[in-house]
């Protein structure tokens, strides 16, 4: 079954929240203590946004259900979810039947080397859009081996794009390929084992 790719992040309801969350995680980091900002009162109003969202957050068993309702892409992963502050996000348009590609610039939050981004944080994007690409070519499965090869520092504060291709598919066997480019050169390349395996979704 082929996937829909993500559909993109909502102007209202917990999306825009969502998107204040990003911002406030972004202006933290760019301020550390640099700044004239009353990191009390900072500290206090957002306790305050914190434990009214707990006060009224589902149980967390229904909201497990209401992740993963229906058959399709998810909005709460941490690499396109709109419903995830962690997620940068990144936007998915199709290449072809079996390839991807998506655009994003990363700030200060995901930085590794100076004014570069963090290994990890390359990794989890090579690893979420691979698995994307397996969707959208129509056989998914979980991630057995990443292996990735850092060629050039990746830049933070320009438009990066992630690219990923489903090349083979041999009985459980699903082997992908991507890469991290800016300003078109290859950043980072990934290749990738997924196993055809569906955890099934709470229901
Ligand atoms: C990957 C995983 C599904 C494989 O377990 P499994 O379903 O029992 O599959 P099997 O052990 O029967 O392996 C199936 C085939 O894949 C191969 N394989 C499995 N894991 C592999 C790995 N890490 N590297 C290379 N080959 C691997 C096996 O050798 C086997 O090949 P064969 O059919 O030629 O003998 C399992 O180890 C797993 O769930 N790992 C965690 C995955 C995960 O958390 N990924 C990150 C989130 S998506
Ligand atoms: C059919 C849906 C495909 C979704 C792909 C999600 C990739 C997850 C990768 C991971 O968890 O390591």
């Amino acid at each position: 079954m082929t996937i829909d790719l993500p559909s993109g992040t909502r102007p209202a309801g917990v999306d825009a929240a969502v998107e204040a969350a990003r911002r406030v995680i972004d202006a933290l980091v760019r301020s550390g203590d640099m700044t004239d900002a009353d990191m009390a009162s900072v500290t206090g109003r957002l306790n305050a946004v914190a434990d009214d969202l707990e006060a009224t957050a589902p149980p967390l068993r229904d909201r497990l259900v209401d992740m993963w309702r229906g058959d399709g892409m998810t909005r709460h992963d941490p690499v396109t979810g709109s419903e995830n502050p962690i997620a940068p996000p990144v936007a998915y348009g199709a290449v072809d039947s079996s390839t991807i590609e998506g655009t994003v610039t990363l700030g200060l939050p995901y930085q590794g080397p100076p004014s570069s981004v963090h290994g990890g944080v390359s990794a989890l994007l090579l690893d979420h859009t691979l698995g994307v690409a397996n969707g959208w070519a129509g056989e998914s499965g979980v991630t057995a081996e990443l292996t990735l090869r850092y060629h050039h520092l990746t830049p933070l504060f320009e438009p990066l794009t992630v690219t990923a291709r489903q090349t083979s598919v041999d009985g459980r066997k699903i082997r992908t390929t991507g890469e991290i480019a800016a300003g078109g050169r290859t950043c980072v390349s990934a290749e990738g084992l997924f196993i055809a395996k569906h955890p099934p979704r709470p229901r």
